[in-house]
């Protein structure tokens, strides 16, 4: 494993800075050796010559923030430090009384601070313990409103090291950067507006301490470049052939939602499955047909309403002649009977969008405990509540561990941070996406995206909750992508097909 993957609680990177200091590390020399990569990134954002204020807390975030105050002052910086605190940890009183001795303006008064152009937040890194008040708190928000660009040391001051949650107040960091491991809080969605752009300080924390704490196989993972990139179903065998690149049936689609089923389809086209068999109404088969000739289009009896009412397949061809079954975009409520067959069916499942409210009514746990076979849940916030009405997703970690543990589901619970888990509680999070994608229809492209892949792991045994990491992974990778190359505002669910594959060849 990579350190970018690691996830960690304040108490884990207590047990692992715990190894590193009884192994014979200085405290002293840790500090130095991290505030000092510190420093180094400031002084390549930083423009030299510039004013820069320093804000000091009782900890050792606070000795890590006068280390770099000490170095940008000898580096050229007009430097001046904001300490309000009337007691330190000896180490980072001994960094402040020789911040003083070198003649760098020291004040106590949040009134007495002058201006600057950048501010470096050192108050208080996992150490935090409880809520920020008083003077500290209107320190902070008094910082806040100067609307300059802050540099926050290991997490923005006032947030929750494991949920992310602001205790109190909170610094409104432009830039965090995170020592050693990745913190849990940075993870968490609540987080996001604090936290600005989040970089790892890597400073050499041995993986022998990080596994003797976290375990061989860590609870919680950050999906990265790398790990998604290894799960992708290449290279190609060169005597591959298509029935060897998985079989997958898109159910989805309704006269009401064509559309939904189209972009599916094209989500499963750019994963580049083998074979795509995509049932649809009967009414809306030559439109699939007319955007997605290379697929086999099913066209199903429909209801009055438009929604499909059963499935006509040939006499031969049963559910269980599909690699993966991804069923739901499109769909509307009106298809109970097929949510019900494909449940019934012994063929690993992806149930998004109608197909999870259909399942929120027929009963989450007591209709999938019968399953098993692989299933794979895709909701948002919205369809994960209606799921699973009685767990909190405040902390999204904690609820796709309970939903997966109760439905035995692969789980993964949609947003800006998406997290995934699976039965026996292994989280990964995508710390990586763009506001670009919270639109109509990118659901559906996720879900075709992630049924192609899942239908090409089943042939290289790939696990399941890697593969739909992956699909997590590439789709917010080709939002992020086009959203650079269109802004924020220009992709809309088909644009985003099209990025798949561009954004593919950035990374292979
Ligand atoms: N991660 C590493 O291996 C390294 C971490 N370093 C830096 O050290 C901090 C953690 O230091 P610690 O002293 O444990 O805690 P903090 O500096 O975050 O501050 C805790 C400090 O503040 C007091 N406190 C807690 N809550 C409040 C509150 N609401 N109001 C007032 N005071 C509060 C608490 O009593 C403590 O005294 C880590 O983030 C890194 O920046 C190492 O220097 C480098 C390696
Ligand atoms: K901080």
């Amino acid at each position: 494993m990579i350190k970018e993957q690691f996830v960690v609680t304040s108490a884990q990177m207590r047990d692992i800075e715990g190894r590193i200091f009884a192994a014979g590390m200085p405290v002293a020399a840790l500090m130095e050796k991290v505030a000092g990569l510190i420093s180094d990134r400031l002084q390549v954002i930083i423009p030299k010559g510039r004013c820069v204020g320093i804000l000091v807390g009782p900890g050792h975030n606070g000795g890590d923030a006068l280390v770099v105050a000490r170095e940008l002052h000898f580096r050229g910086y007009q430097v001046w430090i904001y300490q309000p605190f009337s007691k330190l940890k000896e180490l980072t009183n001994q960094h402040f009384q020789y911040a003083q001795s070198l003649g760098i303006p020291c004040f106590q008064e949040i009134d007495k601070v002058p201006n600057c152009d950048f501010l470096i937040d050192g108050l208080f890194g996992f150490g935090l313990e409880r809520e920020i008040t008083d003077y500290i708190a209107a320190a902070i928000n008094y910082f806040n409103a100067w609307n300059k660009q802050i540099f926050s040391i290991d997490l923005p001051s006032g947030l929750h090291t494991d949920t992310g949650e602001v205790l109190g107040v909170a610094i409104r960091a432009t830039q965090t950067f995170c020592l050693g491991l990745w913190k849990q809080g940075l993870l968490q969605e609540q987080a996001l507006e604090y936290i600005g752009q989040a970089e790892l300080i890597d400073f050499d924390i041995p993986l022998a301490d990080i596994d003797a704490v976290l375990g061989e196989v860590p609870k919680i993972q950050r999906i990265t470049q790398t790990t998604a990139i290894g799960t992708l179903p290449l290279p190609r065998s060169p005597i591959t052939h298509k029935y060897k690149s998985g079989h997958l049936l898109l159910i989805c689609g309704s006269r009401r939602y064509a559309g939904g089923a189209i972009l599916t389809g094209l989500g499963a086209r750019a994963s580049g499955v083998g074979m795509l068999s995509i049932a649809v109404p009967e009414s809306i088969k030559p439109l699939l047909v007319s955007h997605l000739p290379e697929a086999l289009i099913i066209g199903c009896p429909e209801t009055e309403t438009g929604a499909i009412s059963h499935l006509p397949l040939p006499e031969k061809t049963h559910l269980s002649s599909f690699s993966v079954i991804a069923c739901g975009p499109g769909l509307t409520q009106d298809s109970t009977p097929i949510v019900q067959q494909v449940i019934e069916s012994d063929v690993p499942l992806i149930l998004d969008a109608d197909a999870l409210n259909i399942l929120a009514q027929l009963g989450t746990i007591s209709t999938l405990k019968k399953r098993q076979t692989t299933t794979v849940l895709t909701p948002h916030t919205g369809e994960f509540h209606r799921l699973f009405p009685d767990i909190s997703y405040t902390n999204r970690v904690k609820a796709v561990q309970t939903a997966a543990a109760q439905t035995g589901a692969v789980v993964l619970l949609k947003g800006a941070r998406t997290a995934i888990s699976n039965p026996e509680g292994v989280v990964w999070i995508n710390s990586e996406s763009t506001p670009a994608l919270a639109r109509g229809g990118s659901g559906d492209v996720l879900t075709g995206l992630m049924g192609g892949l899942l239908a090409q792991a089943a042939i290289k045994q790939t696990p399941i909750e890697d593969v739909v990491a992956t699909a997590a992974w590439w789709h917010s990778q080709a939002g992020i992508l086009a959203a650079a190359e269109r802004t924020e505002l220009g992709v809309d669910a088909f644009t985003l097909t099209q990025y798949l594959m561009k954004v593919l060849l950035d990374f292979t």
